[in-house]
């Protein structure tokens, strides 16, 4: 891929679906990671620094210090608006809330920390009349590896034809700090977790798993021609099934059949 052009198609798609939106600028979380950061250089330059509000939402007692500097980094490389909102109060009164709740519901609690993040940037981009920009790629979206209405919950997805290592690519491109782009990928939602031990795979294994199977190979073919384990192959084609949802509008039972024709003579 020329990533040069890359890079102007995407500025570009952000400048036009704004305008057609009717907003000016956009809010970006920015986690210190390099999605978001890819995403905030992008908006930066689509829009204009003076249009986009990067917000950090660390969670106190497990986001690392290195994303707080990193995001931070990030804000002040572009000159843009920057606010830290700390998302351990809201998850705190959700959890005590929830009566069926469990601290150790990992996989619950960390979905619902990404809600909590998406609700933050809506009521921003409510009160300042803004798009909310995801950050997902093409590698997690076709694995359905994002919280539903969490991180996925989004008015645009600018980078999402981009698989990861693209993603690194464009970043080298544009200026994201390097030790953002070799920041091993987390979704940082629980303890411990990182990208590639949760998918089982590296993104490059992964990334090339999934453009082949996309230029028409069988499972079974790119699995040989990569040297996967057959356990790599099924989950990640058991991933890519069992997440096709999160792709579409949620489905409505059609009743059409049931209406007279809405035209009479
Ligand atoms: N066929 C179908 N049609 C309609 N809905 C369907 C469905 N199959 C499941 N569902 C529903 O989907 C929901 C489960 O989806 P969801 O709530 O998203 O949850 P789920 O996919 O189970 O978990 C999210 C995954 O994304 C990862 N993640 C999340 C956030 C950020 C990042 C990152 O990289 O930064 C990664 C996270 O670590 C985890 O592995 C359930 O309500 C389930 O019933
Ligand atoms: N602590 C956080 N503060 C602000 N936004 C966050 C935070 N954690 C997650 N997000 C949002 O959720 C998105 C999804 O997280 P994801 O981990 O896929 O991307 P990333 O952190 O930007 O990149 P990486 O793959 O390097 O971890 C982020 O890009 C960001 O927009
Ligand atoms: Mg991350």
């Amino acid at each position: 891929m020329d990533i040069n052009k890359a890079k102007d198609i995407v500025v570009n798609f952000i400048r036009d679906r704004a305008e057609e939106a009717g907003v000016k600028g956009a809010v970006v979380g920015i986690s210190g990671g390099i999605d978001s950061a890819l995403t905030a250089y992008l908006t930066v330059e689509a829009l204009g620094k003076e249009n986009v509000l990067g917000i950090h939402m660390p969670e106190l007692k497990l986001t690392p210090a290195e994303d707080v500097l990193d995001a931070t980094e990030v804000a002040e490389r572009l000159g843009i608006e920057f606010k830290t909102i700390d998302i351990s109060g809201p998850l705190t009164s959700f959890i005590e809330a929830i009566p069926d709740s469990r601290l150790s519901f990992n996989h619950a609690n960390g979905n619902l920390k990404a809600r909590i993040r998406m609700s933050i940037l809506y009521y921003y981009a409510n009160i300042i009349e803004r798009m909310v920009m995801g950050t997902g790629n093409k590698t997690e979206i076709l694995l359905g590896y994002f919280t539903k209405y969490g991180d996925g919950g989004v008015d645009l997805e600018p980078i999402g034809d981009l698989y990861k290592s693209e993603v690194r690519e464009m970043a080298y491109l544009v200026g994201v700090p390097v030790e953002i782009i070799n920041k091993p990928p987390s979704a940082g939602l629980w303890e411990g977790q990182t990208d590639e031990e949760e998918l089982g795979i590296s993104y490059e294994l992964v990334d090339r798993f999934l453009m082949l199977l996309l230029e028409g190979e069988s499972p079974q073919m790119a699995q040989n021609t990569l040297g996967l384990t057959a356990g790599q192959r099924d989950s990640v084609v058991a991933r890519i099934h069992a997440n096709l949802h999160k792709q579409k509008a949620p489905p409505a039972a059609d009743l059409d059949s049931l209406r007279g024709p809405y035209i009479t003579a």
